[in-house]
């Protein structure tokens, strides 16, 4: 019964950076039943049993913002700050959007993340219950929102199909999927409008994901039109009373930061979207002095322009050493705390994110026999600054094998990849 992994160095991310050299993991059903050295798992016969000698075991990767289905603009438009981004280039296409277009969008958002070792994800985008079929697919664990932009003609209809996408989809594929509501960000949804959201998710009993705090134009623009800023402005509405994951947080205040961590918001660092839009670079080390749940992000494929969280823990880490001036800001295990356990914390999952008896078995292999993961000093800071996706072997989630030796077992790669250059053709008038 149950799944045995022997002979892999285990790094449980409950103990602060202990390995156990040559462990063992033992799962039974959807959770880890138990973690040791070898020779310590119970003795019976596994449906399975994983020879991980050579292989770093660790939770899988939680990437706490994108846009899955934006893979299908990935390369459309680059080289933009964001409201020009959104408003010339990203806006009219989603326009055009069909479910299917979210279906496939997604589903190779799934393959990407499944190739780069991520296991659980938070989504806010359109057409959510076609984003739900393909994590259903995929077999992944996922935060899904339906993104609500308040100020548009449709956002009474949008409101009611948060409703029923939270009624249809919290706690489904067997628990894999939860829900928030997703008002865009402050900009696109006003006072009144945020008001009738938060009292939804309040009746719906359900957190609330929002884009916050990304550029200086939003921080402007709020300050001239409410003399606030926009994480006073939230606080005021009542926001913080309710989980809230927050994506980016990059221009803040003293009084921002007491804020978010005093009412232990989760939030969402996104540093190479933050890059490549020049957003700015978030105050992730005074967020965390300050005690905040700070978790990473990819954000969509079409600002990054990939879903590889390997590479957003060493963007974060090298960039709050570069803005801080401290080669010690940042060090490996924080990113990495981020990019699992922490993640996990932000998105209200508190069995997810670590390898402990009772946590949810969602268990990644990395492959250390490889040249630039040699000699191993320090396996957590090849994770951070070495290690590539194409490392990452095995992925696990709820106990179910998703990736074996690099072969990805629930989705059709071939199929996904033919869909999605059909629809982005469609869809930019090819
Ligand atoms: C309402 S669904 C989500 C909405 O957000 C847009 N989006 C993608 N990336 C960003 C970002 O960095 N900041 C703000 N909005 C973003 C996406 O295109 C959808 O319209
Ligand atoms: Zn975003």
């Amino acid at each position: 019964m149950g799944l045995l992994i022997r002979g892999a160095a285990v790094l449980t991310m409950a103990d602060r950076n202990r390995i156990i050299d040559n462990g063992e993991i033992a799962a039974e059903g959807q959770y880890i039943s138990h973690t040791g050295p070898a020779g310590s798992a119970p003795d019976r016969d596994y449906d399975r049993v994983i020879d991980g000698h050579g292989m770093l075991a660790l939770p899988g990767l939680v990437n706490c913002h994108t846009h899955a289905a934006m893979t299908l603009f990935r390369s459309y438009a680059d080289d933009l700050p964001l409201m020009q981004w959104l408003e010339k280039k990203i806006w009219p296409l989603e326009e055009k959007l069909e479910p299917e277009d979210v279906y496939w969008g997604t589903l190779l958002c799934c393959l990407e993340m499944i190739r780069s070792g991520t296991t659980t994800f938070a989504d806010m985008y359109f057409h959510m219950n076609q984003a739900a079929r393909a994590v259903e697919k995929a077999g992944l664990r996922a935060v899904l929102s339906r993104g609500l932009i308040g100020a548009a003609p449709g956002a009474d209809k949008a409101l009611d199909y948060s409703r029923r996408f939270v009624r249809d989809w919290q706690g489904a594929a067997g628990g894999r999927i939860t829900t928030m509501l997703g008002p865009h960000a402050p900009y696109t949804c006003p006072p009144d409008f945020m008001r009738r959201v938060i009292e939804l998710a309040g009746e719906l009993n359900v957190g609330i994901h929002i884009h916050l705090a990304e550029t200086r134009t939003e921080i402007e623009d709020t300050g001239r039109q409410y003399g606030k800023t926009p994480v006073a402005l939230m606080d005021g509405l009542g926001l913080f009373e309710l989980p809230v994951l927050a994506a980016h947080c990059v221009h803040l205040t003293a009084e921002d930061i007491r804020i978010l961590a005093e009412k232990q918001a989760g939030v969402a660092h996104n540093p190479e979207s933050n890059m490549k839009l020049a957003s700015g670079i978030a105050p992730v080390t005074a967020l965390l002095a300050a005690g905040a749940v700070v978790g990473l992000g990819t954000d969509g494929a079409a600002s990054n322009n990939n879903l590889d969280l390997l590479e957003e823990m060493r963007s974060a880490a090298l960039l709050q050493k570069v803005a801080t001036m401290d080669p010690m800001a940042l060090p490996a295990f924080t990113a990495l705390s981020m990019a699992t356990v922490n993640g996990a914390r932000a998105l209200g999952l508190p069995d997810v994110g670590l390898l402990k008896p009772g946590c949810k078995a969602d268990i990644i292999l990395v492959n250390l026999q490889r040249p630039h993961l040699c000699p191993r000093h320090d396996p957590v800071a090849h994770l951070v600054y070495a290690a590539h996706s194409a490392d990452v072997d095995t992925v696990i989630v709820d106990g179910r094998i998703l990736m074996e030796k690099r072969q990805v077992l629930t989705i059709d790669e071939e199929e996904v990849l033919f869909e999605v250059q059909k629809r982005a053709d469609r869809l930019t008038g090819k």
